[in-house]
């Protein structure tokens, strides 16, 4: 799957830019400033219905105008064609099309492009917040597990109708209807079973990938990774919950569950967000996202577009060199930014590659 051609209209610093990536590896390179990074931003819209740099999506859209467009044409791994746009209205929202015709559901057009990004920020997946690590996971079943989708709203809505009930008894004073209580706690636990489940079995298949490669990459180092599951070890999801109930019951929401749930990863014993360097990091971070990559391939018979912002700001030569040759064996398309082409002088043995050169808001192919 790659993308064949992308066009962005009114987006950043650009006015109308259109160009033709190739199928494997795509270098973007330009002077601070130019718009490279708005580029790739232009793609993950595409991957994920959302800046990868601002929650203030209206910024997005280049200063004076009203709205900003990004149109791609998707070529899946049939070969079959997709049109896929979408537009970001200052006044109005998203609005995503498929083949001409507006989505109603923004699952349809992500489900289409299963994409990661690696950027400056990327550590953040190990020493930031919990949310991000499940996400990270969510997103993997997101797209090979059919069903997960329904599966997450569904343990999200009951965990809001919980959370409602026991807000009000906090802050209010309102008496808790114990059948209501008991039926959302019912649910909650039933889908929370089985988000559980589908993480921790994912989990297992990505740690043998992890490992390998880790081990190839920093021999003398050994990682684990593990899953939390948000309650008690040794307890069930239904005891947890009635446990921890007249706690719930004081602060006004569910304090356990596996909106709670955390990705633990250690290195040779140690807590790898507390003791790896930053380089070191964002070695561990690339890892999981090539593993990532290796198994939904495996999984699903598909292929993911990579975006890495800042290539060179991140990883030396060396892993520079290495980390794209792992990339480009899973068949994935690449889009790499960096402020120099010739800090790209190693990917000179690639034949199937572009190098796109950004400036004056205009992208030119070399
Ligand atoms: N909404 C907007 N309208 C117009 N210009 C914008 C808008 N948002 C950002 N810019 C400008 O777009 C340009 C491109 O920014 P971008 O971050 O993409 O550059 P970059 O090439 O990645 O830079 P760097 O190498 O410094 O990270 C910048 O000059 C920025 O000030």
């Amino acid at each position: 799957m790659h993308l064949s051609f992308l066009q962005l209209d009114q987006f950043r610093n650009f006015g109308q830019v259109a160009f033709t990536p190739c199928q494997s590896l795509n270098i973007i390179h330009g002077a601070n400033g130019a718009g490279k990074s708005s580029l790739l931003e232009a793609i993950h819209l595409l991957g994920f219905g959302r800046s990868f740099r601002t929650s203030r999506q209206n910024s997005v859209v280049k200063q004076g105008m009203s709205g900003a467009t990004v149109f791609s044409r998707l070529v899946d791994d049939e070969g079959i064609e997709n049109k896929i746009g979408c537009t970001r209205h200052k006044s109005d929202g998203f609005e995503f099309s498929l083949n001409g015709q507006r989505t109603k559901k923004l699952s349809d057009i992500v489900r289409k492009i299963p994409m990661q990004i690696f950027t400056p920020q990327s550590s953040d997946l190990i020493i930031g917040s919990p949310l991000l690590r499940r996400r990270f996971v969510d997103w993997a079943l997101f797209h090979v597990e059919h069903g997960f989708s329904d599966l997450s709203s569904a343990y999200t809505k009951t965990l809001s109708h919980r959370n409602a009930m026991l807000r009000k008894h906090a802050n209010n004073g309102i008496a808790i209807d114990a059948q209501q209580m008991d039926y959302w706690t019912e649910a909650l636990c039933n889908y929370g079973n089985r988000l559980t489940i589908a993480r921790e079995s994912y989990l297992e298949a990505i740690n043998a990938e992890v490992v390998a490669l880790y081990s190839q990459f920093m021999p003398e180092f050994k990682i684990e990774v593990r899953y939390n599951s948000g309650w008690e070890k040794g307890s069930s999801l239904a005891d947890s919950l009635r446990q921890k109930y007249s706690r719930d019951l004081q602060y006004g929401y569910t304090t356990v569950g596996p909106h709670k749930g955390d990705i633990k990863f250690s290195v040779n014993g140690y807590s790898a967000a507390e003791n790896l360097s930053r380089g070191q990091l964002r070695i561990l971070v690339s890892i999981l996202q090539i593993a990532q990559m290796k198994l939904f391939s495996s999984l699903v018979n598909k292929s993911t577009i990579y975006l890495v912002d800042d290539i060179a700001a991140e990883l030396d030569e060396k892993t520079r060199a290495y980390f794209l040759d792992l990339i480009l064996e899973t068949n994935t398309q690449v889009f790499v930014t960096a402020i120099e082409s010739s800090q790209f002088k190693f990917t000179n043995k690639y034949n199937d590659k572009k190098v796109f050169h950004v400036e004056h808001d205009q992208v030119n192919e070399e």
